[in-house]
This record gives structure tokens, sequence and C-alpha cells, in this order.
């Protein structure tokens, strides 16, 4: 084949699309312990309960594990013929645990298939896992592939950009950073031209935790065929410059098995989310749907108030009434007339609480600024109202500002903090992951739901759950976004849907309505009332 037909089978990292393919099974969670904790989710698995969910399926189906490594090397050769034709040269490196016969077996099948194959395996230890070993027995007497076992002493092979590099070396049992030969293989890897695919989960890069990992000695790859789910680790921000795409590949695991698996961390699936949201009774009126009150606005502050108000009132609360300071009347009643005013004593800033007894729920924070008359109200507004309330923006910094007062906060309050603000709450975090343990961390601790805000916001619950979310984009990293949020969260709360039900739906409407907003507008210049604009879309299609 020619270079430029190869071309045409080759894909690039700027064809990723900017969400995981989600594996479309769903599975009820049996465990449900708190009232309302969702429902048929996506789970991610840690590395542990993966083997656990391997050994159900070898035993219950039963299948040998054998033949279930037959079937995962299966469809990643399917996958890799589909893309690339027999012009392709395949360099496979294989490890020594399952990962390393995955690739051995992909070899074999991919060598039987027709394609030139040169496969090395890293057999440093001299012990092979058991089916690392069948796989490499099954290499014997294969006629046109190159193997190499290699136990020391390794010269890197020449490759080009129309060569694709298979990447077994390490995959879930991958348990400290790859150091050494490893690290110095991934590195000559990295600096290759060819097309990398990742088996798995690339190479170095550990399932969960990637805290105290070498960046350096982690696989960089085009293309990731994740075994069955995708891993906790593929969520965050930082680790996608080492996935490149990434498509599950379904090796049929027990869905009975997963079923039996209580997982902390899931993520929320459209069909799920629509089952929380309730039908409008015919008979409501703007009494029976909720009366929220938003706690808002300092002075050249004005539009959080008015982002926030606005998406309250796109996500169908019966009224609602903002206490802000006077100076913000005029452009409130203009800009939001169905809101009700409610004028704080100072012209400027929020000075005083108010009775919240009216109120089904109460939110603070956009705009609010963290003056110390505001911050004492604040503190007044949450002793007082023991109810449902969303705390975000200047609510969050005014309580980093007073961490003796977050004891004080009624339970199952929503905290909405992007990276910046929660850091104001539990100090310093290195990376995403040591994000979502301490905001779950303070979620069990204060009994309190945290929404770690961002690309797959992480909704941290008080039962120590984390519930990602895998609506929004890149569109959405534009002022007043967070403040939107708010406002649907505070709505949803006033009309009755519980905490857990609130910042599910409203996390989802929110990301669904920037999805929306970005097919009509592009990523690039949509502002952050564009996703209020999309908000009734967003319900209608949730109502589909
Ligand atoms: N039935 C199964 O168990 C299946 C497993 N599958 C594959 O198996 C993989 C998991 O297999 P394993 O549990 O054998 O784990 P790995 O293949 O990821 O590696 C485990 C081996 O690597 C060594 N190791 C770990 N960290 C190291 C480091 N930093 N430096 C050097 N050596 C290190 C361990 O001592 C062990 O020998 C999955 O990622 C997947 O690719 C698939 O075949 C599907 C079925
Ligand atoms: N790249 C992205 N992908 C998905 N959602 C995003 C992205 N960037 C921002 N968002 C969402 O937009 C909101 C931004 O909130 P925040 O930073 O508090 O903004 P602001 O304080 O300006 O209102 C959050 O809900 C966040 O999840
Ligand atoms: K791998």
């Amino acid at each position: 084949m020619s270079a430029e037909a190869n071309e045409k089978q080759s894909f690039s990292s700027l064809d990723v699309p900017n969400r995981l393919l989600f594996y479309p099974k769903t599975v009820p969670n049996p465990k449900n312990t708190k009232e309302n904790e969702v429902l048929f989710v996506m789970k991610i698995l840690t590395s542990t309960q993966f083997k656990e969910l391997d050994k159900y399926t070898i035993e219950h189906e039963p299948v040998s594990s054998t033949d279930l490594m037959e079937r995962a090397a299966k469809a990643i050769a399917s996958e890799l013929k589909s893309r690339w034709t027999t012009a392709t040269r395949f360099i496979v490196f294989a490890g020594p645990g399952n990962n390393g016969g995955d690739a051995l077996a992909v070899s074999r099948l991919l060598c039987n298939a027709g394609y030139t194959v040169q496969t090395y395996l890293f057999n440093i230890t001299g012990r092979l896992s058991d089916d690392c070993l069948n796989n490499k027995k099954r290499l014997e007497n294969l006629a046109g592939l190159l193997f190499t076992e290699v136990s020391s002493q390794f010269s890197f092979p020449e490759a080009d950009e129309k060569d694709v590099i298979v990447d077994g070396l390490f995959g879930t049992g991958l348990n400290k950073p790859l150091d050494g030969g490893y690290a110095g293989l991934v590195k000559r890897i990295n600096a290759s031209p060819a097309k990398v695919v990742s088996i798995d989960i690339p190479s170095g890069l550990m399932s969960e935790d990637n805290t105290y990992n070498n960046p350096s000695a982690i696989v960089r790859a085009d293309l990731t065929l994740t075994i069955q789910l995708p891993k906790l680790a593929f969520f965050f921000g930082e680790n996608q410059k080492y996935l490149g795409e990434v498509k599950p590949m379904d090796i049929g695991l027990s869905a009975e098995g997963l079923a039996a698996i209580d997982c902390s961390i899931t993520v929320i699936e459209p069909g799920e989310v629509k089952k929380i949201l309730k039908p409008r009774n015919p008979f409501a009126h703007k009494g029976s749907m909720g009366h929220a009150l938003l706690v808002s606005g300092q002075y050249g502050m004005g539009g959080a108030t008015i982002l926030a108000a606005k998406a309250c009132l796109r996500s169908g609360v019966g009224k609602l009434t903002v206490h802000t300071p006077d100076m913000n009347n005029n452009i409130l009643q203009c800009s939001v007339p169905e809101a009700i005013l409610s004028h704080d004593l100072s012209d400027i800033r929020v000075s005083k609480a108010i009775s919240t007894y009216d109120y089904n729920a109460l939110a603070m924070g956009p705009g609010l600024g963290t003056h110390e008359e505001t911050a004492e109200a604040l503190r007044t507004f949450i002793r007082n109202h023991p109810g449902e309330m969303v705390l975000d923006a200047d609510a969050l910094n005014i309580l980093g500002n007073h961490p003796e007062w977050i004891p004080e906060i009624p339970q199952d309050t929503i905290l909405t903090p992007h990276p910046k603000e929660l850091e104001n709450l539990v100090g310093t975090c290195t990376d995403s992951y040591d994000r979502m343990a301490k905001a779950r961390e303070l979620s069990i601790k204060m009994q309190l739901y945290v929404i770690v805000k961002g690309h797959n916001s992480m909704i941290c619950t008080p039962t120590g759950r984390v519930i990602i979310n895998p609506t929004g984009n890149a569109g959405m990293a534009t002022a007043g976004s967070g403040d939107v949020l708010t406002g649907i969260l505070t709505a949803l709360l006033a009309r009755g849907y519980t905490a857990n039900e609130a910042c599910q739906l409203g996390t989802y409407l929110h990301g669904l309505a920037g999805d929306i907003a970005r097919e009509r507008l592009g990523e690039e210049s949509m502002i952050a009332s564009d996703i209020i604009d999309a908000l009734p879309e967003a319900f209608k299609k949730l109502k589909e």
C-alpha cells in the first residue's frame, strides 16, 4: 500500500473525541443503601475489582482464563485490522503479566491475518503469568512472526511513521512507577514516529492514583483499546496526553458479576438521569413548584446574580427571590423581571441575613464578595437555614477563610467548588486524583455533597461515592458558567429534588445545555448566557 493510502488508514490525536466513548452496557447497583442513591450506572472499577470480575466471569460463565484473554485479543486485533491494512508493520512490546499475554495473543492473530509482526517479550525476571506463558507457547513455530524474548540487552527496532507500535507492557497490574530499562523503553516508544496503540491502559499509567508517578515513564498512546470499561485515571485532565483516543473493547465480562460489585465510583448515564426528572403535575402552580432564595452580588458583580437567577428560573422553579445590594435593583428588574427582589440594607454588598423561613432552598455565593460584613451575614444564613442549600464561589472562599464555620453547614448542603475554591477548603491538591480524594473526605466528614467542577465534574456524596458527570465541553470554560450551575441546582432543590438527585440531574443538565450551545455556536464563542439559552432544549431532550 502506498504511503498515501496508509495515511488514510491512520488517525491523529486531533480526531480524538472530547469525551470518552462509553461502553453502553448498564447494570443495576444492587447495594443502594441511601435513599435515592442512584441508580443504573456505569461503574469505574479498581484494579482489584477488575480481577474479581475476571474471576467471577471465569467461574460463572464458565470460561477459561486463556479463552477470556483470547476474547480480549480478538477484539483488539479486529479493531487494529479495521484501522490498518496488511501493508502496516506492527511492532508489539509484551510485558510479563496478562497485559503482555494479551499482546502476544494479538501478535498471533495479526500474523495469521497476514500482517508483518515483530514482537518483543520482556521477561527480565524469568517469571511470566500463566496466560502470558500459554500465549508465548502458542507463538512457537508461527511462520512469519519475528519474535524476540528479552532478558537483559535489547536494541530498539527502527520504526517509521507507517509502523504501529502495540504497547502491551503493563496494564492494571502495574504496582509502582516504571523505572530502569522499562522507563528507557517507554522513552524510546514515545520518541518513535510510529503510531502507538496501548492495550487496556498506556503502560506506566496507574489505573487510579498517579500522584507520585513519573510522567516521562508513561507511554503516550495515540489510541487506547481499554478492556471492558474505562479506568478512573482516564477521567483526569492531566492524563489525557497519555491516552489518545479511548475505545473500550467488550470482552463479555459478566454483567451479573459487575452488578454484584459495589463500586464507589460511577458515571452518570443519560438513560438513567432521565428517570430522575419528574413529570410536572398538570395542576402545578407557582406555589407548588418551590420558592428559591438567591443571596448574591456585590458592587461590580451583579452579572453573576443575573446568570444564577436566570438559570434558576429556566430550571422550572415556581418563584425566585434574590437578596442583593440595592444598587443591583435596576439591572436585575430589567434583565430578570420574573425574579422578586429583596434589597439588602447596604447599597454595595450583602451585609445582613434575612429570614429564610419561607424558602424551600437557599443559594449563596455568585458574585458575593468576601467582605467581613458579608461573611458574617453568610454565617447567620448558614446557622438559620437548616434546609436545602447550595454554596458556591465566594461563599466557599469565605468558608475557606473561616474553616471553623464548616461544621455548621447543614447536612446534605451542596458545595460547588472549582479546583481553586476546593483548595481554599481542603488545602493544596497535587492532581485530579488528590482533588477527588480530598473532596471525598470533606463530603464524608461533614456529610455534604461536594461537586468538584471541571471537565468530568465529580460529585462526592456523604456516603463516600463519587459520581462523574459525562456532559459538558470546553466552550463552558468561560466566566459565569458556574453561576449557571448554581441557579440550576437551587431550582431543583426548591422543587423538591433531594440533594443527591439535584447534583446528578443538575450537573448533567448543565453540561447537556453546554453541549447544545456548542452545537449551535461552536466552543470558541460560547458565553455563560448561551448555556442558559440552551437549558429549555436540554430539559426537552431529557424528557424525550
Ligand atoms: N482474565 C484476566 O485476568 C484478563 C486480563 N487482561 C489483561 O491483564 C492485565 C492485567 O494483568 P496482570 O494483573 O497480570 O498485570 P500486568 O500485565 O499489568 O502486569 C503485572 C506484572 O508486572 C509486574 N510489575 C508491576 N509493576 C511493575 C513495575 N513498575 N516494574 C516492573 N514490573 C512491574 C508485576 O510484578 C507482574 O509480573 C489487564 O490490564 C489486561 O490487559 C485481559 O486479558 C482480560 C482478561
Ligand atoms: N472543559 C470543560 N468541560 C466541561 N465543563 C466545563 C469545562 N470548563 C468549565 N466547565 C463547567 O463550567 C462551570 C465553570 O464553573 P466556574 O469555574 O465556577 O465558573 P464561574 O465562577 O466563572 O461561574 C463548571 O460547572 C464546569 O464544570
Ligand atoms: K499497556
